[in-house]
């Protein structure tokens, strides 16, 4: 099928971020323009490699459409930078998208503690290493936790401890971090690494559902004294664990959810599979919810930071 090839040369089989370049792209003189990645998923570029030829809307510099050719396409979609919106409303504003590239290049300018470097590569031959937030996320973390000048944490979903060691090396030597995760196995790793960083006076370790801890806090009278809180668990139960939260974290806190776009899924309206659904209604939620301010962040599989108002 022709729309399967596509996918292949642009997708290149993987979910991670910089392993998806995407729909749009503008080349030094000529840009390819097409109104979104569904656009792609779901054949409204009609290419077929063998021919050579595609129908999708291509634009020169001077804006005058023109027919482009299927290894122009490729070679542009793995080099080129740009995204286009593909509402005019936004005047043709063009967005760098991450190509392999680029995306190296960010990798190259993250400040990786090396604890943290050992811990990905530990982490990477195990089973689900691809759920660890990548460095650049865990940077932008750390930098939000620092700005804020918190000193009690909660992280929902611990893994082997990547995202959850990242904050405690940043938190005051008098920081908490509340680290809920349900499998022993993956929290052995995180606990030998919180005490390898010397961070595990810092670290409150709940094994078990995350609900059950968090609920254990409110009960526990801790509501309202948090500061930030980051949800990288079960996707279908990211509103009860924002509600929760919402009761946990303090005034001017944050509360910052992982995998908001879900590969690109949720922009997807033929993708309704049950976990792309909860996301998507749930992004939707937020984006009418009057209790927080919220941006939504494309790095990684996208972060909304929720600030308590
Ligand atoms: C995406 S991973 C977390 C990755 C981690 N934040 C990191 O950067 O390394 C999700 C984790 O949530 C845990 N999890 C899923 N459902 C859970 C639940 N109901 N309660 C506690 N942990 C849960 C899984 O066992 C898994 O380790």
């Amino acid at each position: 099928m022709a729309n399967s090839s596509i996918n292949l040369v642009l997708h290149q089989g993987s979910m991670l971020p910089h392993e998806l370049p995407v729909a749009a792209v503008l080349g030094p003189s000529c840009f390819h323009s097409f109104s979104s990645t569904w656009a792609i998923t779901n054949g409204a570029i009609h290419v077929s490699p063998r021919r050579g030829n595609c129908s999708a809307t291509c634009y020169c510099s001077s804006f005058r459409k023109c027919t482009c050719k299927w290894k122009r396409l490729v070679r542009s979609c793995s080099t080129s930078e740009f995204v286009i919106a593909g509402d005019e409303n936004y005047g043709n504003k063009q967005v760098v998208s991450l190509t392999p590239r680029l995306y190296d290049y960010v990798l190259k300018n993250v400040r990786e503690p090396e604890i943290l470097r050992q811990l990905r590569q530990e982490t990477a031959s195990m089973r689900g290493s691809q759920m660890q937030v990548s460095p650049d996320q865990a940077q932008l973390l750390t930098m939000l936790v620092q700005i804020l000048g918190a000193e009690r944490c909660i992280e929902v979903g611990v893994y082997t401890g990547y995202s959850s060691l990242a904050i405690a090396l940043v938190l005051p030597d008098s920081g908490h971090l509340v680290a809920c995760e349900r499998d022993a196995k993956s929290l052995e790793v995180a606990k030998k690494y919180y005490q390898l960083a010397g961070v595990s006076h810092k670290v409150d370790v709940k094994l078990g559902l995350a609900m059950d801890s968090l609920e254990s806090l409110i009960l526990n009278g801790e509501a309202g004294s948090y500061d930030f809180a980051f949800i990288d668990a079960e996707k279908r139960m990211n509103e009860k664990y924002f509600e929760l939260l919402l009761q946990l974290v303090k005034v001017g806190g944050l509360i910052v959810i992982d995998n908001v776009l879900w590969h690109g899924k949720v922009a997807d309206q033929l993708v309704y599979d049950p976990k792309t659904l909860s996301i998507r209604n749930f992004n939707q939620k937020l984006m009418e919810d009057e209790r927080v301010d919220i941006t939504m962040v494309p790095i990684g599989d996208g972060m909304t930071i929720c600030r308590k108002r």
